[in-house]
């Protein structure tokens, strides 16, 4: 018959852990549990006293978490109990003197200012690895926000001076002059999208993804794939009350990505889109709007259908579902926009009380 046995039990701790190694060879039907701070181990191994079950408890001599994480290997059980509190035990067990199974495990062995001195190195490792990571974070989106600055004034300036010194014959040309610039600062935008996903930045998903896809499809299918629009006045007004917005925002990210704020450039980011926000929406729809008759006539991007509705719809089918979701796009960013400015002057004015 199998008797039940106390196996050799090894020990350590650090502040945060209790470490436990069960000298058992090939141990099986595991059942370790911590309730009211006492570990309970059971197990089916061999042992000092050969095959057999063996079994201890260990009341701690302080609060511990229920949670025990174990793994056994061929020729031991190692136990991880973490600490309710981190510090540093005097001892390992309620009692105080020490069960006669239970031996210190001198190959984890440190003395508290050991641990110490271990657990300051995690620190350190912990905080320089995520300052490096902050730093290059804040290095990529000061690139980014700087590019785009420097696109989007471009683009601002070269129509403001085209739009003095030619007058109305610039709104007629903008797009050959202007689109490339418009496409590179668009197509990088959908950066924009993936920072808010991946959480690179504390702006919200769904806003910035109508943002990007809202001006690709105006840029890319409305203007871009049409030569009939490209010589359009309403080119400029899309292009012009795109940049004006942007001219400030960059700025202002840029600025937040080494610490600095200037005060200008804050009122403006939250307080330009108020005009040019519905503006450039409008702006947008007159463009899908003189885009209809295009499409209609260019049959281009027309949908096939089944033979039995006709041999295919216009695309401008899709143009007339796309009016309407873009006032609910303008509502949902303009509301979104809204809070921003409210978080943000609420904050600066409670700030400053
Ligand atoms: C159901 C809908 C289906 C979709 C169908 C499509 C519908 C299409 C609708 C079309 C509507 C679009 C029309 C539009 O194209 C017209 C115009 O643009 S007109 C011109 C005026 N436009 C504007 O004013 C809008 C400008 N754009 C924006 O403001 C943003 O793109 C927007 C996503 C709308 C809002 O920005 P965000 O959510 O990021 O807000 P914040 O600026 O307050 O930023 C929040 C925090 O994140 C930090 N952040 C964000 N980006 C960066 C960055 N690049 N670099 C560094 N930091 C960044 C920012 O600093 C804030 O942090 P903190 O609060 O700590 O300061």
């Amino acid at each position: 018959m199998q008797q039940t046995l106390t196996p050799h039990v090894y020990w350590a701790q650090r502040h945060e852990d209790i470490y436990l190694r069960v000298e058992l060879i090939d141990a099986q039907n595991l059942d370790i549990s911590v309730h009211d701070n006492v570990l309970q181990f059971r197990a089916q191994g061999h042992g000092a006293r050969g095959q057999n079950d063996y079994e201890f408890s260990l009341p701690f001599l302080n609060a511990v978490k229920t949670e025990v994480s174990h793994r056994s290997t061929q020729r031991q059980v190692n136990i991880t109990v973490r600490k309710q509190l981190s510090g540093w035990w005097d001892r390992l067990t309620l009692q105080e003197k020490k069960p006669l199974f239970l031996v210190p495990d001198f190959d984890r062995w440190m003395d508290e200012s050991d641990a110490e001195m271990e657990l300051r190195e995690k620190v350190t490792s912990c905080n320089a690895n995520s300052g490096s990571y902050i730093t290059l974070k804040k290095a990529f989106l000061f690139t980014y926000n700087l590019v785009q600055f420097l696109g989007f004034s471009w683009i601002f300036v070269n129509m403001t001076i085209r739009l003095f010194i030619l007058g109305q014959d610039s709104l007629y040309d903008t797009f050959y002059t202007i689109s490339d610039v418009m496409f590179f600062c668009q197509i990088l935008a959908s950066v924009e999208v993936l920072n808010a996903m991946f959480g690179v930045v504390k702006a919200a998903v769904v806003p910035a993804f109508i943002q990007v896809i809202g001006r690709n499809f105006i840029l890319f299918i409305i203007l871009g794939s049409l030569q009939e629009m490209h010589n359009k006045p309403v080119v400029f007004f899309v292009f012009y009350l795109w940049s004006a917005i942007e001219i400030f925002r960059y700025p202002f990210y840029m600025l937040g990505c080494i610490d600095t704020e200037w005060k200008t450039i804050t009122w403006l980011r939250y307080t330009v889109w108020i005009p040019l926000y519905p503006l450039g929406v409008l702006a947008e729809a007159v463009a899908v709007v003189q885009s209809i008759s295009v499409f209609d006539q260019s049959r281009l991007f027309s949908i096939p259908l089944p033979e039995a509705l006709g041999s295919s719809a216009s695309f401008s089918c899709v143009l007339y579902i796309y009016l309407p979701l873009m006032v609910i796009g303008l509502l949902i960013n303009f509301r979104h926009l809204y809070k921003q400015r409210r978080k943000r002057f609420r904050t600066k004015k409670r700030k400053s009380n």
